[in-house]
């Protein structure tokens, strides 16, 4: 089922929560809305879900307007980071619940079977008989996806739903949710703050700032092309130095680099961890180091560039780096933005 946002807007009282939205999401596609707290993220899933009215635009489902079909008549699965299962309901029981009082009748060894369908799927089989209290956080969301997979959602909407579980948890919940996507191909909107979790899972990811989009694409493309400071600094790891362009040069301190850009007078340089080339000695911007970070996947420097601007770069496990040194650093690859 394809989803059509058509610039669409809420208010609360005299504050506007969102601008004008509008945006498309495939049939089968499972898309990210990402932003920091309060872009707006929950107001629009809530507008699909019908659980919010908009005051302004459309909600079309397919080629229907949506706009008035009440929340049980459109065909939407939901599950939240807080959307507690029924604690005195068995795990088979809560499965249950949504096909129980469903407009489509079910006989009781349909429904039993379906459960059995969706313990399988959710890899939770022998856990029938267990409440809620009994089973893992991990395990309490793997319910609410089956719970709200029972009665065929034609869109799947979910909130934060891995956000009150540790890292690893979730790490793990992310790539099975991809893999039942994969496999029921539901068309899913999923609300989150955790980027690497949006550009983990989503087919495109839409980043929200302030009640409006302010770049969407593929994992890919918005973290190769960032299209401004605001989402380069929100996906993350970005270090920023302040520098000032003149004739295609960068003057940063008293280092003169390349800067092959349209701007003129004073830039941000925005660098990930891995944009960088750190020497002992040789051309470059000078830098000290303050501290080496040694992590599972290499060592992170910490460094002060040239008036005082703290840089965080990546390199080599084996590399010698020691605190207080002073070394040389090279762009590999930037983006500028005006200042
Ligand atoms: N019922 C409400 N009444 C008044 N203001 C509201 C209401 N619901 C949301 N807002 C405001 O609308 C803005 C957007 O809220 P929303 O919950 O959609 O943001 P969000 O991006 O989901 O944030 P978070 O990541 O913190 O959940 C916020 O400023 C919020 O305070």
């Amino acid at each position: 089922m394809k989803i059509r946002l058509d610039q669409v807007v809420k208010t609360f009282d005299t504050f506007r929560a969102v601008h004008g939205v509008s945006l498309d999401i495939e049939s089968g596609q499972l898309v990210a809305l990402l932003g920091p707290s309060g872009s707006g993220k929950t107001t629009i899933l809530r507008m699909v879900a019908g659980l919010e009215y908009a005051d302004g635009g459309h909600i079309y489902f397919g080629d229907q307007d949506a706009t008035d079909i009440p929340v049980r008549d459109r065909g939407v699965g939901f599950v939240f980071q807080h959307y507690a299962l029924f604690p005195h309901m068995t795990v088979a029981e809560n499965i249950a619940f949504g096909m129980k009082v469903s407009k489509t009748k079910r006989s009781k060894p349909e429904i039993a079977t379906r459960v059995d369908e969706l313990l399988r799927l959710v890899k939770l089989e022998g856990l029938d008989d267990r409440f809620p209290g009994q089973i893992s956080g991990g395990q309490r969301q793997r319910v609410a996806l089956a719970r709200a997979l029972a009665v065929d959602p034609k869109v799947l909407l979910l909130d934060e739903p891995f956000g009150a579980l540790d890292a690893n948890v979730r790490r793990d919940l992310r790539r099975w949710l991809r893999e039942i996507h994969d496999e029921l191909g539901i068309t899913t909107l999923f609300v989150t703050h955790d980027q690497e979790e949006a550009l983990d899972l989503a087919d495109r990811v839409v980043i929200l700032d302030q009640g409006r989009i302010v770049q969407e694409g593929t994992p890919a493309e918005v973290c190769r092309a960032p299209n401004s400071a605001f989402v380069m600094q929100f996906l993350g790891d970005a270090n920023r130095i302040s520098a000032t362009v003149r004739d295609g040069q960068a003057y940063i301190g008293e280092t003169v680099v390349d800067a092959p850009t349209s701007l003129d007078g004073p830039i941000d340089i925005y660098l990930r961890p891995g944009d960088v080339d750190w020497r002992p000695e040789g051309d470059g911007i000078p830098a000290t180091v303050i501290r080496v970070l040694d992590r599972p996947g290499g060592r992170r420097v910490l460094a002060n560039v040239e008036g005082g601007t703290a840089l965080e770069f990546d390199v080599a496990p084996e590399m010698a780096v020691r605190s207080g040194q002073v070394g040389k650093l090279s762009i590999k690859r930037s983006r500028l933005y005006p200042a």
